[in-house]
């Protein structure tokens, strides 16, 4: 047998399956669909090998990162000795041996590098999410909506994980609904009034360690700042004298003669006289128990006991909580053997305050010489043994000062990593879950999409939900999407502009002269009363390949429009035009304004109720959802639902919380 006969004999052996399964059309189609996948990480592998399998011909996968011995445990086309190497090029090297038919275009690069373009995007007939993080998604689900392709999102979080087809105009994108803020505690809970352990590791994380070892934030002239606004003179002088006291202990802590002292030094400030001063304001200790102050001499000899919370008096503050049993001993007394968790790992022990405090001088001290080395600052990173350490001696030392229970090393990684252990059988359900979606939206069956979830229920342990319609007021894809190619060294913002809109063609024309402003993402680049830069080259502006321009109407009539900066094309004779409009320019939804109402007079005819009403909105809402809606879409409220229950697409880096008084934890 030939070898050409021999391969073709063997791809239909491979796709047979496939085939019995997908329709001979659709299986034929694959060979020739074109997929992103981006993320080679837990989703992205087994991704990988299932799209592999399924017979799609050309895979482009992307991902920024080298391998790491941790995600061996799940990453199953990686070995130890691909460690440090680029996810993408062992994965597709690994998983390219799965089907030889396949063509695998590796690529070690971030997704939002500008060379990533729409036009880019537009080469691909379907993109598959498998990252990790609220910005990569989010950029992803603007250029799949800028560049109309159709984008599969995923995320798992332990035990639960989503799968979410998303269409233009017919789907909610991914930025349709807010995503949950991370969690977050009040300030004086943190600052004064731990009563969990996970309040005195965000302590230790959030506060203690940027205190002593992050950067050095001017506290004084803020400080000067709020005297003038005539803020409270005496909280202010409270505080002053506590920056006074950190910068003393940040100093010695760099200084050169740095020895095991400057570790008692932080400690006696923050476990000793900190507690004091806590302790000498009476009030906040009428209905809370009183927390203990520790002694670094007593605790080092093992002769320190940790006092019992009060079982008397007011009612503590905490009372709901479980007693933390094992503090109503000596806390350096030995541990048994399943108190130590003994026959686990290490880091699993729970260790002693005694053996808390040794860990806590170690760790100081090898923080302090990493600073004394040139460090500038040190913030926490959970794969940082220095500042895990830290972290989990810092936390267990507040927590025995305040009755809380201690936690393990490993316990403090997981909780101030805001880790959800990953599950290798959830990514392969995930990612199973995705491979069918794909198929759906490649067969364009959209009736068939759905959002499926993971599920904490044995008896249907996966729920669907049928797809909501794209949010009226989304920001991001209900916007007017366009593309020019250009020089932007060569085209200034006027020219632009004023190409997009057509001025000059008259209100009639639908992209007639309007009062516009324009962004650059969040930046604002001229409104109808600032013109400084419509002159200005975009790329003075930095306004280039891969970015968007948005043009927003001021009158509010017609909806905005996005242009995507593309470069021009190879073959371009130098001496062209700068700038290549699209052959249809964009015409955006228009609402027009109801005529501003004209002072009564007494021969003007009244409209009749409503009138002006029915014109303008249902034409404004048909607009807003380009005449797709889906009847049988489930509500955007249930959906919402289902995410603040079930973890969905977690991540939280990127979002911030606006509230001062609350810290994240991230
Ligand atoms: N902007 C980006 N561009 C390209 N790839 C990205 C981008 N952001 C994240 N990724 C990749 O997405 C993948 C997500 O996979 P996963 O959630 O398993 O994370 P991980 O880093 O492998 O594991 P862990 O975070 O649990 O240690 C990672 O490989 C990561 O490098
Ligand atoms: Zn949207």
């Amino acid at each position: 047998m030939s070898a050409s006969k021999m391969d073709g004999h063997r791809s239909r052996g491979r796709y047979t399956h496939a085939e019995a399964i997908l329709g001979p059309e659709l299986c034929d189609r694959l060979a020739n669909t074109k997929v992103l996948l981006v993320g080679a990480g837990g989703i992205g592998c087994e991704l990988l090998k299932n799209i592999i399998l399924t017979g799609f011909g050309h895979i482009t996968l992307l991902d920024l990162d080298t391998i790491d011995l941790s995600n061996l445990n799940r990453q199953f086309l990686f070995k130890k000795k691909d460690v440090k190497q680029s996810k993408a090029m062992v994965a597709a090297h690994t998983a390219g041996a799965f089907n030889p038919n396949v063509h695998i275009q590796p690529v070690h690069a971030n997704i939002k590098e500008s060379q990533f373009d729409i036009e880019w995007f537009q080469t691909f007939d379907i993109v598959l999410n498998a990252l990790d993080n609220l910005d990569a998604r989010r950029h992803v689900n603007k250029m799949c909506i800028a560049a109309g392709i159709p984008l599969v999102e995923s995320g798992t979080a332990g035990y639960l994980g989503q799968v979410q087809p998303l269409v233009k105009d017919r789907t909610e994108c991914f930025d349709c609904i807010p995503k949950p803020a991370p969690k977050s505690f009040p300030v004086c809970t943190i600052r004064s009034t731990p009563s969990q352990p996970i309040h005195c590791i965000v302590w230790a994380k959030s506060y203690l360690l940027p205190q002593l070892f992050g950067e050095n934030e001017d506290g004084g002239s803020e400080l000067d700042e709020a005297e003038k606004q005539g803020e409270n003179a005496q909280e202010i002088a409270a505080l002053r004298k506590e920056v006074l006291a950190y910068n003393v202990v940040r100093n010695s802590l760099r200084s050169a003669e740095t020895t095991d002292d400057a570790a008692k030094t932080v400690f006696h400030k923050v476990f000793n006289t900190d507690i004091l001063n806590l302790l000498s304001m009476a009030d906040m200790w009428r209905s809370r128990e009183k927390p203990t102050v520790l002694d670094f001499d007593t605790i080092m000899d093992g002769s320190f006991v940790v006092k019992e919370p009060s079982k008397s008096g007011a009612a503590p503050a905490n009372s709901k909580q479980k007693p933390n049993g094992h503090l109503n001993r000596d806390a350096n007394a030995p541990i048994s053997a399943s108190q130590k968790g003994e026959g686990g790992l290490k880091d699993q022990r729970e260790l002693s305050l005694q053996e808390n405090l040794s860990l806590f001088v170690s760790s100081t001290n090898r923080l302090a010489s990493r600073l004394r080395a040139g460090e500038e600052f040190i913030s926490f990173d959970k794969d940082d043994d220095d500042t895990l350490d830290f972290v989990t001696a810092a936390s267990n030392l507040r927590s025995a000062a305040y009755y809380i229970e201690r936690k393990t090393r490993w316990e403090v990684k997981e909780m101030a990593g805001n880790i959800i252990p990953a599950i290798a059988t959830t990514n392969a359900i995930i990612s199973g879950l995705i491979v069918l979606q794909a198929l759906h939206l490649l067969r364009k069956s959209y009736s068939s999409l759905k959002n499926v979830h993971i599920q904490f229920k044995p008896s249907v342990p996966l729920s669907t939900v049928n797809l909501c319609p794209p949010n009226p007021k989304c920001g991001i894809c209900r916007d007017t999407y366009t593309k020019v190619q250009c020089d932007p060294a060569r085209v200034t913002l006027g020219e632009l502009v004023c190409g997009i809109l057509g001025n000059g063609e008259g209100e009639d024309g639908g992209t007639g002269k309007r009062d516009v402003s324009v962004y650059e993402d969040k930046r604002v680049l001229s409104d109808p009363d600032w013109d400084d830069n419509v002159e200005r080259t975009l790329e003075s502006l930095n306004v280039t390949r891969g970015k968007f321009l948005t043009i927003v109407d001021e009158e509010g009539e017609w909806e905005t429009i996005a242009v995507a900066l593309c470069e021009l094309p190879p073959n371009h004779p130098a001496d062209g035009p700068a700038l290549l409009l699209p052959s249809s320019l964009p015409l955006p939804p228009f609402n027009p304004r109801p005529p501003t109402p004209m002072p009564p007079a007494p021969s003007r005819k009244r409209s009749a109720p409503g009138d002006e009403v029915s014109e303008v909105e249902p034409s404004a809402k048909r607009a807003k959802t380009n005449g797709t809606s889906l009847p049988e879409l489930g509500s955007p409220s249930k959906k919402r639902r289902l995410e603040e229950d079930g973890l969905v697409m977690l991540d939280g880096g990127a979002d911030k919380i606006e509230d001062d008084d609350v810290i994240e934890i991230d």
